[in-house]
């Protein structure tokens, strides 16, 4: 049987407030569990209101824990992405560095340190047997730089570097290797193709003319040419090939001479 609390209530109210029932023991006693009752249920519903805040205050708690625990995340996430880019923009930076190490910035050719490096995988390579290399020097240069200046001059080393690298084409590589000297590695099984290569390499330069202004700027290579030999280390080549350069030059420029 469910009890009606505020029947029971009432009954004891009207029991206690009876006049007839006031000298009553019973009474009395009745009063008694009533303060005492009135008291638990009082302390009850403090221990209640205690126990509702202290949720209130956990939830909160655990609120500011979890946005807190989500702003860390954030955060982390946030870092590896700035992680991630620094990383990639380094990759690059490194790229970019290794580019700029071995590119000559004027002619954007391979520049001494580069060709080096392909001379001497060349060397160590399967083709070695069909290596030729040409050491290629452009004549006069001083005068070129002396009528129109150093810009022009600048002008005319980036147009030969194009015209030069055009002609070697995919058959080899060109580089700068130095000034207005540069340097070609062929691999070509028959030497008689190097030599035509290197024919009308010369032959274009000579027939290129750079404007400035009214006047014609002219220029043409000397070209001294080295065929490997079993003997040969990449030293004696290039020597080879410097020593035949030498002669050109001696012999009156614009020609080829195999070392
Ligand atoms: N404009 C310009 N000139 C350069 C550059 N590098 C080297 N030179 C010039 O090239 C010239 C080379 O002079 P020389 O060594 O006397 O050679 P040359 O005048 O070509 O004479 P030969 O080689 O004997 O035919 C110098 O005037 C250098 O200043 C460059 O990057 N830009």
């Amino acid at each position: 049987m469910k009890t009606d609390f505020a029947e029971l209530e009432k009954n004891i109210q009207d029991i206690l407030a009876a006049p007839e029932y006031q000298d009553h023991p019973a009474s009395k006693a009745l009063s008694q569990l009533w303060d005492v009752n009135q008291e638990q249920w009082n302390r009850m519903d403090r221990l209640t209101r205690l126990s509702d805040s202290y949720q209130d205050v956990m939830i909160q708690q655990g609120k500011s824990l979890s946005e807190r625990f989500d702003k860390h995340v954030r955060q982390l996430e946030k870092m590896t992405r700035i992680s991630d880019r620094y990383q990639r923009s380094l990759r690059q930076l490194n790229i970019e560095l290794e580019k700029t190490s071995l590119i000559d910035p004027l002619t954007e050719l391979p520049n001494r340190r580069m060709i080096m490096k392909q001379l001497s995988q060349a060397f160590s390579g399967q083709q070695k047997e069909s290596l030729s290399i040409a050491m290629i020097d452009i004549d006069y240069f001083k005068k070129v730089n002396d009528e129109f200046g150093h810009q022009v001059g600048d002008k005319v080393l980036i147009a030969l570097s194009r015209l030069m690298e055009s002609v070697v084409g995919d058959r080899g590589v060109i580089g700068r290797w130095g000034g207005e000297e540069f340097l070609v590695i062929l691999t070509s099984p028959k030497f008689e193709d190097v030599v035509a290569l290197l024919e009308s390499l010369r032959s274009k330069v000579n027939a290129y003319t750079h404007q400035v202004d009214d006047k014609t700027v002219l220029t043409s290579v000397s070209i001294g040419i080295a065929e490997y030999q079993e003997t040969d280390s990449m030293d004696s080549l290039l020597s080879r090939a410097d020593s035949a350069l030498y002669s050109v030059k001696s012999k009156g420029r614009n020609s080829l001479v195999i070392g």
